[in-house]
């Protein structure tokens, strides 16, 4: 990990026996620990012989509900590795002082911060999020399946290479050291040499055009496979977030190619794009990167807010108020989500006539959340309000997120920002918004949802102790930073002078201990509750009460979701048929027409990490070799007719009588 050139070889490129981090303690034992873990859970799977299974039923799957959860699981596991890095920074920074240099040297340091960023947002939330949206939306508007279900897969599987790559970096080479945007010139070849950056960049690539193709696929298939009925302003409200953040995606994610592309040009082919000595302009970097980046944030909270719609109006028993506002609402926070990038760089000069208009269309965003928040309090009010743990969450969000909402607004006046920009107060507000309003939102919906994904509901007891692990080491562990924002303390600090800044770092790593509890004790929850699943069986289907139209098949649905098309006439379908003694059709079953499963997105994605990886390492026979094998494959995969297959309505009928007689045994 030296800051030299590297040297370069016609076969290895710049990868040598230095690449690999035999020097770094830390990392060896990780090393370690992430092989014994792996081979554990590869010979588990091997002894239980899942592999067959694995391969057939879930990563070849076009299932949009399987593919929901494989995103989850991912976002789920890069949650742990983003974890592990928070703490290393918290308790790096409650010694780090005076004397002390505490364990990480700076250039340690500094990847740990970036890669916690990048994991975090790239390969947690938006995991999260699309996994959320895939698993519930089609379900939610009466459809059997995405518009482009191979697209779906195809898309995953390119999300998760991008995390593999990031994951590669931790043991060969490094990662970058430049912070989660990796602004020039820091990222330019002359700072950053190595192949933290390389990483990075190619990282993301792979990863947005996964996330880009499930954008496109995801409003194609709301536009066009809604059930008869379902006019837009009948959707429920987490498809219509779904929908804002959807666009959102796809108008936002190809300027993310595009600077990460002419960065690349910059460091690969020396093109000076963002150079000042050559007539290029780091500027042009900043701009652009927050045009994707702003409406970024947005795109993660916009789901969120969708789930909190559900559960509020679900667990208060009561239709949701002002759903016409909600919808209204979302679609002006998306549009003001382009409105407003500039916030993140009032100090740069811009002047202040720009300054100001940007402050503005920023604090005009607290209108339309503030219309939600409201909504959400007069949809509870005599509400016959049920304390189940998605409900909980719910609540701890809208207190939590208006703190973090109002911190946002004071960094919003430019004169303001000219001293709280880059401090701790920053990252205690971007925390108390993406923790309070995006994580929380993504704990409601699992707890929400399981059951339907799962057939059986999650324990409440172990829920519960998660709950209140994670909502009071939140506010442990950053309302210090509020603290020591406003006293004047700069962001990504590995070391310190001041001791009598110390106890507020202590107390912020007692709160990162706390929330380590949270985490144990929801992976805790997950196990118990498959351990007991036989005593929680979800057979109706509807274990909530709910009112929207994935409550209306079985837990966990059939592979195509619906026997027969349902009929809506209502923007809570479920909640208007049930109240309008609907029976479940019991005959008349026909062929249903399904997707077939394909191994080429996993295979694409494969060659996609080896390209990746190769043009990190300038190794370019193979990254020569990949891009042909990726456009090989695609075309092979034109050629493949053998797509769709029925389910004989034989076989329905069997499942559909299945259901039948355990509803009827139950009731
Ligand atoms: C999910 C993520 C998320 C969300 C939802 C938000 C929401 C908001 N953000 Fe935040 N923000 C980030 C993630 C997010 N942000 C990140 C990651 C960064 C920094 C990245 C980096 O530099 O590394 C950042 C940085 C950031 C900056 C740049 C600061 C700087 O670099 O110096 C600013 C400045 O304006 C800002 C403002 C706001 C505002 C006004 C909102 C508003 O949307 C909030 C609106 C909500 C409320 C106000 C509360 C509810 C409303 C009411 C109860 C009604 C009544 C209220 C009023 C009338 C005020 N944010
Ligand atoms: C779960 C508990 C978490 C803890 C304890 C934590 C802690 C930290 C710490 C200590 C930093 C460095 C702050 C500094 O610059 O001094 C940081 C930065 C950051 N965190 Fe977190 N974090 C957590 C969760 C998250 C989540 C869920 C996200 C996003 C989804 C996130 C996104 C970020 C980003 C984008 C940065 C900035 C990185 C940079 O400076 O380049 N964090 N976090
Ligand atoms: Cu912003």
């Amino acid at each position: 990990m030296s800051h030299a050139p590297l040297t370069t070889n016609p076969i290895f490129g710049r990868l040598t026996f230095e690449s690999l981090p035999f020097h770094e303690p830390i990392l060896i034992v990780t090393f370690i620990g992430v092989v014994l873990g792996a081979t554990a859970v590869l010979g588990a799977i091997t002894y239980f012989k899942w592999w067959g299974m694995l391969w057939r039923d879930w990563f070849t799957s076009i299932d949009h509900k399987k593919i929901g959860i494989m995103y989850m699981v991912l976002g789920l596991i890069m949650f742990l590795r983003g974890f592990a890095d928070a703490l290393m920074m918290r308790a790096q920074q409650a010694i780090a002082f005076g004397d002390n240099a505490g364990y990480l040297p700076p250039e340690h340091y500094n990847q740990i911060f970036t890669a916690h960023g990048v994991i975090m947002i790239f390969f947690v939330a938006m995991p999260m999020v699309t996994g959320l949206m895939n698993y519930v939306v089609p379900l939610q508007i009466g459809a059997r399946d995405v518009s482009f279900p191979f697209l779906n897969n195809f898309s995953f599987w390119m999300t998760a290479s991008g995390a593999v790559l990031t994951m590669i970096s931790l043991f060969i080479g490094e990662y970058a050291r430049t912070g989660w945007l990796a602004f020039p010139p820091l990222s330019d070849i002359t700072a950053s040499p190595g192949v933290g950056v390389d990483y990075y960049i190619w990282g993301l690539q792979i990863a947005g055009i996964g996330t880009l193709l499930s954008g496109v696929n995801l409003i194609a298939t709301i536009l066009k496979m809604r059930a008869p009925g379902m006019r837009l302003m009948k959707m429920p409200v987490f498809t219509w977030t779904a929908l804002a953040t959807n666009v959102l995606i796809v108008a936002s994610f190809p300027v993310l190619t595009a600077v990460l592309a002419l960065l690349s040009l910059d460091r690969y082919v020396g093109t000076q794009f963002f150079t000042n000595t050559l007539g290029g302009n780091p500027m042009m970097y900043v701009n652009m990167i927050w045009i994707w980046g702003h409406p970024e944030v947005y795109i993660l909270i916009l789901p969120a807010f969708g789930v909190y719609s559900e559960v509020v109006s679900t667990f208060s028993g009561k239709r949701l108020f002002g759903y016409t506002s909600m919808v209204y609402a979302t679609i002006v926070i998306a549009i003001l989500a382009y409105l407003v990038w500039l916030h993140h760089f009032f100090t740069m000069g811009s002047g202040a006539s720009v300054n100001s208009f940007f402050g503005i269309t920023t604090m005009i965003i607290s209108i339309p959340t503030g219309a939600k928040m409201f909504n959400w309090l007069f949809t509870m009010y005599r509400g016959r309000i049920r304390f189940e743990p998605p409900m909980m969450w719910a609540l701890a969000f809208m207190l939590t997120f208006v703190i973090g909402g109002m911190s946002g607004v004071m960094l919003a006046v430019p004169p303001a920002d000219f001293v709280l920009h880059n401090s701790l107060f920053l990252i205690a507000h971007f925390h108390n918004v993406i923790i309070g309003g995006v994580l929380f939102g993504m704990f409601a919906a699992i707890n929400y949802w399981w059951p339907k994904a799962m057939g059986f509901t999650l324990n409440k007891t172990w829920g519960m102790r998660s709950f209140w692990l994670w909502v009071s080491g939140f506010y442990f562990a950053f309302m210090p930073l509020y603290v020591l924002g406003l006293m004047g303390v700069t962001r990504r600090m590995q070391h310190f002078n001041d001791p009598s800044l110390q106890i507020w770092f202590v107390i912020a790593a007692f709160g990162a201990v706390l929330i380590a509890g949270g985490i144990a004790c929801m992976l805790i929850q997950f196990a118990v509750s498959i351990r007991d699943r036989k005593d929680n069986m979800d057979i109706t289907g509807d274990p909530w009460n709910g009112r929207t139209l994935e409550w209306s098949t079985s837990s966990p649905p059939p592979d195509y979701n619906f026997a027969f098309t349902p009929v809506v006439h209502d923007s809570e379908a479920w909640w208007d048929m049930k109240r309008s003694g609907y029976e479940r059709p019991r005959e008349g079953f026909q062929d249903i027409h399904m997707p077939k499963n394909t191994a080429a997105g996993i295979i694409l994605a494969g060659i996609s990490v080896a390209f990746g990886f190769a043009m990190v390492w300038h190794i370019w026979w193979l990254a020569a070799l990949g891009f042909v094998g990726m456009i090989v494959v695609a075309i092979g995969h034109t050629f493949n007719y053998d797509r769709d297959y029925h389910i004989p309505a034989r076989e329905v009928v069997e499942t559909e009588d299945a259901r039948t007689s355990a509803l009827a045994a139950q009731g």
